[in-house]
């Protein structure tokens, strides 16, 4: 028998399935504390979660019989995926089933903010009848700022334009094509943050999107913009946008997320006159509690009982046969598949192609194929990508991969090489091998040959071949003190187009990578951070 514990407060209907299966008992045991739950989750195989369960890494580990977690949502970031991997514990979630009921609590905030409706019931309802502070503004005609075009922000523009809206749409993943077919006009953050009179924000939270919206965006703003977040709390710098406010700047803001939740008393968007607030209700539907409970109660179902399942978000294990030959290259494959997206910014991607060499021409290299591709999207998509739903996130948004082999590798026995193509008909490729003796190693990025290790904080600048500028660079990293641990320099004839890799002890700021674009014949500087 199968034993299932419910720990957050999740729809009766939707885990009915679970109630009524033979072979599994079902209880239900929530608000408990962190020691509580560790103390009980021995007797468990399956656990199911929303939000408020931190299953951290003392669960997992008490977690002796647990095989699966399931969180009736879409966010696990109070999931430990890590400790799960580790563990072999699958972790799923429902991806799908709040997708509506969230988009429609956006349109709530954002019509509430536009006609300042929870201002004026409060003041309402405490006996002043007041006609005159709460002049609202139409949607209508007005262009709504969307930043994450998957699944809610999608739904989100596609109301908008029923409203009348013109809706400026930023997403990694949002080709032209995709654009026009949701009759959205595809910007970019900065069109965005300069043209919209509303703007919401529909990513998970990733360190790119950290504070996306922060004090330098702030600073270039339309005035009088109005800001909704009901996706993570952190996309947007919380403190940046009350001093925004305040000084005219913005004109309002709705969220129902926040950076740590719930939020402290003394929270300067609590009790903010132009602020309004939701204590994390995006997905409190009847209809969405009950889609998500039952997409969840179906896997764990199916993970319990050994059948195929589809919503995992981390790895399963890999056939021993195959994981031997291949296991030396994932981590190589993912750095690869994240330093080509990392250096393909803010273009839409269309298609992964990998191409496998010498050694790896010859075997089934899917596995690997996952990692390169959860490597590529996970620099997006954050800690929902992992090797099993990767393929299926890829072909969602419409991003091609493809593979080739090569039984000869150019004098490497071995060689991976990673070309993304954009929308905009560009590739960018890095290859990369393991050198027997030295490890992972990068040998191609574009067309320039090269020899870095994968790690870490680097600095890829592209530049004009001239006498001096790796001087200026020096100097200029230096004055930020910014250390460099090692460089590199490509190019393929003197004068030319070249670049230069500049390992680094640590993380740079964006003011300094803007800075060394100011160094004449710099054409670019980007950062890349591998683990
Ligand atoms: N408030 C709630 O109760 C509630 C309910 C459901 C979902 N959510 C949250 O809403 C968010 C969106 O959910 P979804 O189901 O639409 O997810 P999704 O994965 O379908 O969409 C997220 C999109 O964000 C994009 N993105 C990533 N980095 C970006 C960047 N730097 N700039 C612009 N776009 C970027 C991704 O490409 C992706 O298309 C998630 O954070 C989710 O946890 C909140
Ligand atoms: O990621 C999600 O699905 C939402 O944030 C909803 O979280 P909840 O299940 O705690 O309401």
């Amino acid at each position: 028998m199968f034993k299932v514990l419910v720990s957050d407060p999740i729809s009766d209907l939707g885990i009915q399935q679970l109630v009524d299966a033979p072979d599994v008992t079902v209880e239900k045991n929530t608000g408990l504390s962190e020691d509580e739950l560790a103390a009980i989750i021995g007797d468990y195989d399956a656990l199911l979660v929303r939000s408020q369960t931190r299953v951290t890494e003392k669960i997992m580990a008490a977690g002796t019989r647990l095989k699966v977690v399931g969180r009736a949502g879409v966010g696990v970031d109070n999931i430990d995926l890590e400790a799960a991997t580790q563990r072999g514990i699958i972790v799923i979630n429902a991806p799908d089933g709040n997708t509506i009921t969230t988009c429609e609590h956006t349109f709530a905030m954002m019509m509430a903010l536009a006609r300042h409706i929870p201002q004026a019931y409060a003041k309402t309802i405490g006996g002043t009848w007041d006609r005159k502070s709460f002049l609202g503004v139409e949607l209508r005609n007005k262009t709504l700022g969307v930043l994450g075009m998957g699944r809610i922000g999608s739904e989100v523009a596609k109301r908008a334009k029923a409203f009348g809206m013109n809706i400026l749409a930023f997403d990694p993943f949002l080709t032209q094509e995709r654009a026009e077919k949701l009759e959205v006009k595809l910007a970019t953050v900065d069109d965005i943050i300069r043209n919209a009179d509303f703007m919401t924000v529909h990513t998970p939270l990733t360190p790119e999107t950290r504070h996306m919206i922060s004090r330098p965006q702030f600073e270039v703003m339309k005035k009088g913009m109005r800001i909704i977040n009901c996706a993570r709390g952190g996309v947007i710098d919380e403190m940046a946008l009350v001093e925004a406010i305040d000084e005219g700047i913005v004109a309002g803001a709705a969220f129902d997320v926040f950076e740590s939740e719930p939020p402290q008393q003394d929270h300067p968007f609590l009790n903010h006159p132009k602020i309004i607030v939701t204590p994390h209700l995006g997905a409190s539907t009847i209809e969405a509690q009950e889609n998500v409970a039952i997409d969840v109660s179906e896997e764990v179902l199916h993970i319990l009982r050994d059948e195929p399942f589809k919503n995992a978000v981390n790895m399963p294990p890999v056939a021993p046969s195959i994981m031997s030959r291949l296991q030396p290259y994932f981590s190589l494959g993912e750095k690869l598949g994240s330093f080509a997206a990392q250096i393909t910014k803010n273009q839409a991607i269309h298609e992964i192609h990998v191409d496998y060499a010498g050694d790896l021409s010859d075997i089934d290299t899917l596995p690997l194929t996952r990692y390169i591709v959860k490597g590529v999207l996970a620099h997006h998509l954050g800690s929902e990508v992992n090797i099993v739903n990767c393929m299926h996130l890829a072909k969602n948004r419409e991003v091609n991969v493809a593979v080739s082999t090569a039984p000869k590798s150019k004098g490497f026995t071995n060689l991976l090489t990673v070309t993304l193509k954009t929308s905009e008909n560009e590739e960018r490729l890095v290859a990369g091998t393991l050198l027997n003796g030295y490890g992972e190693r990068i040998v191609q990025l574009n067309k320039f040959p090269v020899d870095i290790a994968p790690e870490g904080h680097q600095i890829l600048i592209s530049h004009n071949d001239k006498p001096g500028i790796i001087g200026q660079v020096g100097t200029l990293l230096g004055k930020n003190d910014v250390n460099i641990a090692s460089m590199q320099v490509g190019r393929k004839i003197i004068g030319g187009e070249a670049i230069m890799i500049l390992t680094v002890d640590k993380g740079v700021q964006k003011e300094v990578l803007n800075e060394l674009t100011t160094i004449p014949e710099l054409n670019s500087a980007v950062e890349i951070v591998l683990s």
